[in-house]
């Protein structure tokens, strides 16, 4: 099942510049990970903000809800999640 998510970062503005590093190095790593094993199908920069777009392929949202709650950011995002379905026009196959 397909999902389209918006995340964008609020990482307080008194986080010790370390810390912050370190929380986006480790979302770096999971995000690369599971956009290699086909979980994070999209990634994308919302130009101008501390924000991104992204596709989630996942079995339910149960599944995705688990995927991100797993996010090293997960408690400094806000998140907004809409459900995907195939279009009648699509002409991808991966669509579903
Ligand atoms: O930078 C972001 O948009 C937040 C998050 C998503 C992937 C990643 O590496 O960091």
């Amino acid at each position: 099942m397909l999902f389209h998510v918006r995340m964008t970062v609020k990482l307080p503005t008194d986080m010790p510049a370390e810390q912050a590093a370190r929380l986006k190095a480790d979302e770096k790593e999971l995000a690369q990970r599971l956009q290699r094993e086909g979980t994070w199908r999209h990634l994308w920069r919302i130009a101008g903000l501390y924000a991104n777009v992204s596709i989630f392929d996942v079995a339910d949202a149960q599944a995705l809800h688990d995927t991100l709650m797993q996010l090293p950011l997960y408690p400094y995002m806000d998140i907004e999640v809409m459900a995907l379905c195939r279009h009648p026009s699509s002409i991808h196959d991966d669509d579903r």
